[in-house]
């Protein structure tokens, strides 16, 4: 009798995908020339097998050196926030923009210490074919990953980001015993903005806000919006001295802005609460601390920064 279906497993380890012409990028040994054709192959494989762009663009200038000697491989998009550089610099370039029916993907750099020859560029150029939908979907995915941790109004961080980066953020404090700080701060009378205005206006101070926030802080200073509008910064590696700082600066720039609506300018400020991550302390203790703070900062008469007890 023959069955109707016949079932297979099939374990694709390392070695078995090392047969079907999947190298992993960690294996050492030299590199062996190929023909174009056969790095083509292998390369429409290999560049499959990630959605990372950091990944598939390791990949692609490992193996694309198996055919033409390079220093270098440089990736810049912009629009996706990406800059990345693989090997050493060196003083000749060969830089590409690529795109697919009007998409812009982004801009290619390969440098090395001589100059590139045409048949060079020409095999280069037929290996960037293999990169195309790989990026593309690396870059889709990006975008998915970035606009799932993000609020669409105020490009700030969403509560999904924030609950994941304290956590993040609270393990290597007490790992590395660096301080970690948080201001949760709040537009004062933001309510009666919308009466006297309507939404769309409040809509635009949350947005105004945000960007003064985000402009007057560093890199790697986060800032995400966890309610209508409150928002949190998250200062790693900063004590309670330094945090109450960088409240004043924002609580000042804040009430700086020129914000206008029909011509006139309308007076903005915030309100702070400043907690700082204590020894064994939960995230959840901390946040608690910081509301409370912030609710003191509010009782005090707002347009102020209040500490955490
Ligand atoms: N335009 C707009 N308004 C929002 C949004 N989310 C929340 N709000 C409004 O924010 C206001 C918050 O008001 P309250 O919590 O009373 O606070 P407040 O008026 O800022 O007063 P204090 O915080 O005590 O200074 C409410 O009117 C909400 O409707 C939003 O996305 N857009």
């Amino acid at each position: 009798m023959v069955p109707p279906h016949q079932s297979n497993t099939i374990d694709f380890d390392a070695a078995k995908l090392r047969r079907l012409g999947f190298s992993s990028a960690q294996q050492p040994g030299p590199l062996r020339a190929l023909s174009l054709a056969d790095l083509r192959r292998q390369l429409t494989l290999q560049l499959q097998t990630s959605l990372e762009a950091d990944r598939i663009l390791t990949l692609f200038f490992q193996e694309v050196r198996r055919l033409v000697p390079l220093d270098t491989l440089a990736y810049r998009n912009a629009g996706s926030d990406l800059r990345l550089e693989f090997g050493v610099s060196a003083s000749h370039s060969a830089s590409y923009r690529l795109s697919h029916e009007g998409e812009y993907l982004g801009e290619v750099v390969f440098r090395r210490g001589r100059r590139f020859d045409d048949q060079e560029l020409g095999q280069l150029e037929s290996l960037m074919a293999c990169l195309l939908f790989p990026l593309r979907n690396a870059l889709l995915y990006r975008a998915a990953l970035r606009s799932a941790l993000r609020d669409p109004l105020t490009d700030t961080g969403n509560r999904i980001a924030m609950d994941q980066a304290l956590q993040r953020e609270a393990d290597r404090a007490r790992r590395t015993l660096e301080p970690l700080s948080v201001l949760m701060l709040d537009i004062d009378h933001f309510k009666s903005i919308n009466d006297r205005f309507g939404h769309g206006v409040g809509d635009e101070v949350l947005k105004a806000i945000a960007t003064t926030l985000k402009a007057d802080l560093r890199n790697i200073d986060l800032v995400f919006r966890y309610g209508g509008e409150e928002f949190l910064v998250l200062l790693s590696g900063t004590g309670q001295e330094a945090a109450a700082m960088i409240g004043e600066r924002l609580r000042q720039a804040v009430e700086a802005l020129q914000h206008l609506v029909e011509g006139q300018a309308i007076h903005l400020s915030i309100s702070l609460g400043c907690a700082t991550l204590a020894p064994g302390e939960t995230v959840e203790s901390l946040l608690r601390r910081a509301d409370n703070a912030l609710y003191n900062a509010k009782r005090e008469g707002r347009n102020r920064l209040a500490f955490a007890g």
